[in-house]
């Protein structure tokens, strides 16, 4: 059965689950090629390269074989690009790219980024510049997971700006970078490939410069690796070091952007010893990574140690001094690695912006293209803060897609005085509201318990059962470690609120901060001088106007969970005010094997993706829709 987009009409009521599934696996092993419902692309991602596929833009163009235009995430590019130039729907219009981790999100927005620079001509540089942007932030952004070689650990939200057809500027939003991968990653998981791409790829010689040595010696990127990971670590340094500088990066800039990455790595070197008269100091053996990783930062080894052993904190006017435990020190290593490395992702991304922000004095009477590709639902054996952020994203998601699908499908059968009856379907608003909703949602708890100093993770989940334990999408659980269940449209998934409270607070201290606006590294001074928005985007200021604003910034910070509700918003805002396109993206396989189609796990994506209800209402519905204009003509 083809299915293809204008012609899907006269197959969809006949379309089932069993022949839905059978029309897939045919088009996907022997045709190559995607499969809509409706106006809703399902993707099943192939896992290899293949020709189509793996094709040139202008390869497809070329032909002019019908058999190389398949329905196609070209297809999906054309539509929202040929809307734009509509001038009766004269609206921005958005792409939504979802599905699960691996299932081929970040490799669709690449055709349709190759695709959309291709259609649109224009500034011949900025084109090039916006293709380049990508292997710069997945060297910082992705890692290896257990489900995906080359997985985002970041959300994204590209704006592409056009008038008149021609694409004028481009805006990246990023979405709550997971930074807890620096300091530690699962068994099976990597560190960001950007530390191997520095230590695999770096010549010798550059490595002294940075105070880089044996990849084996350090700690937070892990053991084990084989000649083709080397070999494609090294390949990754050269492909970084070229956007780098295409993107437009200084020499200094790169250089201390690679030197302050280093000095990650050094930091997390460092292990304690207790001391007899009380407190902890630096292990004797790793006095080098102390002062290795000082010289990296830019500062004193001394006054980093003193960050490190003990935390001071100024209370009308008094410094006061307090020891810290073994854990306490490590905690504080590891969160000082995380927060210079988000910090150094957040500094990328706004010199991305700004290299690509074209007349943005006109961006907002310009018409966009939005191209939405964020972290698919999570559900791991232990899932945490991230976690349960990530899944929220998805959440709202599917709210978006239902409301566009099934809302606004209700709205039109009332307008044409039709039953409402057909459009049954899941409606996950009341786990949005488990969520957000206030005072007694996920968040607004979390971040009531954040503010208290004598909270802590088990008072937290005590306040959750209290609050939420009789919603229908919560489940209390006993256990060693204080947790909680969440009944996604996805499925079920046990959260464990461990470190909950200290992420969501995710303060910096006073002296580390102090301590790196005055570091003699420009840059690591600028990431720390920078204040954050209330939507978590870094924005540089003056070094003066940071230290003067220092006590009042930190006791004013938001907490995670707020900054990321809120940039949801923002997105939300943005994806409602434009016309959607969807792109469901789906995972053959669990094995990441080519060729493999297992129609049980493709049937549980379509289900909880709403893909089954979707074919339901566009078969018992109006499956055929054109224009006015289109029926006019015809
Ligand atoms: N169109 C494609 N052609 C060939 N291989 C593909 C295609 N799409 C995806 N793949 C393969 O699947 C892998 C996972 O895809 P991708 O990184 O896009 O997933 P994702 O949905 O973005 O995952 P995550 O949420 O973990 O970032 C890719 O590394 C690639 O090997």
């Amino acid at each position: 059965m083809e299915l293809v987009p204008g012609e899907d009409a006269a197959a969809l009521p006949e379309l089932d689950e069993e022949k839905l599934l059978s029309s897939l696996h045919t088009r996907y092993l022997q045709l190559r090629v995607y499969t809509y419902i409706g106006d809703i692309l399902i993707a099943v991602n192939p896992l290899q390269e293949l020709p189509l596929y793996g094709a040139e833009v202008s390869d497809v163009y070329s032909s002019r074989s019908p058999r190389l235009l398949p329905p196609h995430i070209f297809a999906v590019a054309d539509r929202a690009y040929n809307a734009l130039q509509t001038a009766s729907s004269s609206r921005s219009q958005c792409v939504v790219i979802s599905g699960d981790s691996g299932a081929g999100k970040t490799e669709s927005t690449k055709l349709l980024l190759r695709h959309l620079v291709r259609r649109s001509g224009g500034n011949k540089q900025l084109s090039q510049q916006i293709l380049q942007v990508n292997p710069l932030l997945e060297a910082f952004g992705n890692a290896e997971t257990v489900m995906n070689q080359n997985s985002s650990r970041f959300g994204k939200y590209i704006q592409l700006r056009f008038t008149e057809g021609s694409m004028r500027g481009a805006k990246i939003n990023e979405y709550l970078l997971e930074k807890s991968r620096v300091s530690h990653q699962d068994p099976g998981e990597r560190n960001f490939h950007v530390f191997y791409y520095l230590l695999f790829g770096c010549p010798e010689e550059e490595k002294e410069v940075y105070g880089l040595l044996q990849p084996s010696m350090y700690r937070y990127i892990g053991r084990g690796w084989e000649e083709t990971e080397r070999l494609r670590w090294s390949e990754g340094y050269q492909t970084l070091c070229n956007a780098l500088r295409m993107v437009g990066f200084q020499n200094q800039e790169e250089l201390d952007l690679k030197v302050v990455l280093s000095g990650v790595l050094s930091l997390g070197n460092i292990v304690f010893e207790p001391e007899e008269a009380g407190g902890v100091t630096v292990d004797g053996a790793s006095m080098g990574w102390l002062k290795a990783a000082a010289g990296q930062f830019g500062v004193q080894p001394d006054d980093l140690l003193s960050c490190l052993i003990c935390t001071t904190s100024l209370t009308r006017g008094e410094a006061i001094r307090r020891l810290h435990s073994k854990q306490q020190a490590e905690d504080a290593r590891d969160s000082i690695a995380r927060v210079v490395y988000s910090r150094l992702f957040g500094w990328i991304v706004k010199k991305v912006n700004d290299l690509l922000a074209g007349d943005a004095v006109a961006a907002s009477q310009m018409l966009e293209i939005g191209i939405l590709d964020i972290f698919g639902f999570e559900n791991f054996a232990k899932n945490r803060f991230e976690q349960l952020c990530i899944n929220l994203a998805n959440e709202q998601l599917q709210n978006f897609f239902n409301h566009h699908i099934f809302l606004m499908e209700q709205q039109h059968y009332r307008e044409e005085g039709i039953t409402e009856d057909a459009v049954i379907f899941t409606n996950n608003q009341a786990i949005l509201d488990l969520f957000l909703a206030r005072p007694w949602g996920i968040l607004s708890i979390l971040d009531e318990q954040t503010s208290f100093p004598q909270a802590s993770d088990s008072s937290f989940v005590e306040k959750l059962n209290a609050g939420c334990g009789t919603n229908p999408y919560y489940e209390r659980i006993r256990g060693k470690d204080p947790g909680f269940i969440v009944i996604h449209y996805a499925g079920k998934v046990q959260y464990t609120a461990v470190g909950f409270l200290e992420k969501n607070r995710d303060t910096i201290p006073v002296n580390i901060q102090n301590l790196f606006i005055n570091s003699e590294t420009l840059l690591l001074s600028l990431l720390f001088s920078a204040s954050i928005s209330r939507t978590g985007t870094l924005m540089p200021i003056h070094r003066e106007k940071a230290l003067m604003s220092q006590d009042k910034a930190s006791t004013r910070k938001m907490s995670v969970g707020t900054q990321f509700r809120r940039s949801l918003g923002v997105l939300m805002e943005k994806m409602y005010a434009a016309s959607p396109h969807f792109i469901r993206c789906i995972k053959p396989n669990r094995e990441k094997q080519p060729g493999v189609f297992r129609p049980d796990e493709v049937l549980n994506q379509l289900r909880y993706n709403g893909l089954m209800e979707t074919l339901r209402i566009r078969r018992d519905g109006f499956s055929w829709r054109p224009s006015f204009q289109d029926f006019v003509g015809q």
